[in-house]
């Protein structure tokens, strides 16, 4: 199975990594400066799950290749519209898109591009970044991808992607209700993501904090509301069960968006949380919500 990557960042590189590691047919879709990167120092991995210094195949939107049978797409949302453009040339009849962003809505970007065929739901659980040297950090035990049919069915394509993961070092699992996990990432995110990044904050003290616990289970609340109206069998003890998983993570964890702004880099706020006050009826009280989303606004529009 030929498979492309495309962004070499976090999710990419290190998901990426690992199946150059074991041995798969994997090439990276990058930018001029991260093809530099990488052919003078190779792709390095440093990881709990153990380090890694890889050769790895590189290619630059516009370069000829033939279709690929998989892309892994993992590049920030607000670099999306511009990478799916590029992708044309490397999407042919028998390729399926998987992508591995965090929310919801790039699943209709995606769509619209390339249509529903190509399409798999997915998501990753892991916390990485890109450090200075352009090294990936993996810091937490896990560093799973889930992948699935968007109707459930399990195909010979979804069968073949849980070939090219098993072995690897790495954790990944087929789901037949991809949709429903997709939606539960997001509601886990947009919170972790929310409150981490508002109070500048990792998990632990938040949680720990005089009002931490009552307003993240409000936050939730919130959160599950606007979720339950687009996905409407999501339990209605969503937000308890979230919380109580949160619970039990690692004090010292933190989202990737908060690691983002302390780096001073642009952030989703846009595709997590007001791509989810759109979807919300204009009637519902979402004041956490919205002071989340305009306080993360106020950081990005300082930014720009
Ligand atoms: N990091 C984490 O812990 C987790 C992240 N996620 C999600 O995964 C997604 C990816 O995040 P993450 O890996 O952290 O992001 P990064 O910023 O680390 O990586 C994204 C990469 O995409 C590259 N890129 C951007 N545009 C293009 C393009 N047109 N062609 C080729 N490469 C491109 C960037 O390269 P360049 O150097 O050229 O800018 C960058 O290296 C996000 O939606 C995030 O929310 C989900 C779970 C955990
Ligand atoms: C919370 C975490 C690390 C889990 O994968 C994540 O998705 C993110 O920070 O973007």
């Amino acid at each position: 199975m030929r498979v492309l990557i495309v962004g070499a960042g976090a999710v990419g590189g290190y998901f990426g990594g690992r199946l150059v590691e074991k041995g798969a047919d994997v090439t990276f879709l990058v930018r001029e400066r991260r093809k530099q990167e990488l052919d003078r120092h190779g792709l390095v991995i440093k990881s709990v799950h153990g380090d890694a210094a890889l050769k790895v195949k590189t290619l630059l939107s516009g370069q000829p290749a033939d279709p690929f049978d998989l892309i892994l797409l993992s590049v920030k949302a607000y670099h999306l519209g511009q990478t799916l453009a590029s992708l044309q040339p490397y999407v042919g009849k028998n390729t399926a898109i998987l992508p591995l962003l965090n929310g919801i809505s790039h699943l209709q970007e995606i769509k619209k591009h390339f249509g529903e065929e190509v399409l798999l739901g997915g998501l990753c659980f892991i916390e990485s970044t890109l450090n200075a040297q352009g090294q990936v950090e993996q810091y937490s035990a896990i560093h799973e991808i889930v992948f699935g049919e968007l109707h459930g069915e399990t195909t010979e394509r979804v069968r073949q992607i849980g070939q090219l993961f098993a072995g690897a070092n790495m954790q990944a699992r087929h789901s037949r209700q991809i949709k429903v996990e997709m939606w539960k990432k997001y509601i886990f995110i947009n919170a972790m993501s929310g409150l981490t990044s508002l109070m500048r904050s990792s998990i632990g003290p938040i949680l720990a904090s005089p009002f931490g616990r009552e307003t993240y289970l409000r936050f939730l609340h919130e959160i599950v509301a606007i979720a339950r109206t687009q996905e409407p069998s999501l339990p209605a003890d969503l937000a308890e069960r979230i919380l109580s998983n949160m619970e039990k993570l690692e004090p010292a964890m933190k989202s990737s968006m908060l690691r983002d702004m302390e780096k001073g880099l642009p952030i989703e706020t846009d595709h997590l949380h007001g791509a989810l006050i759109q979807l919300a009826a204009k009637k519902m009280d979402l004041p956490l919500l919205k002071t989340v989303y305009s306080t993360l606004k106020i950081y990005q529009n300082g930014r720009n």
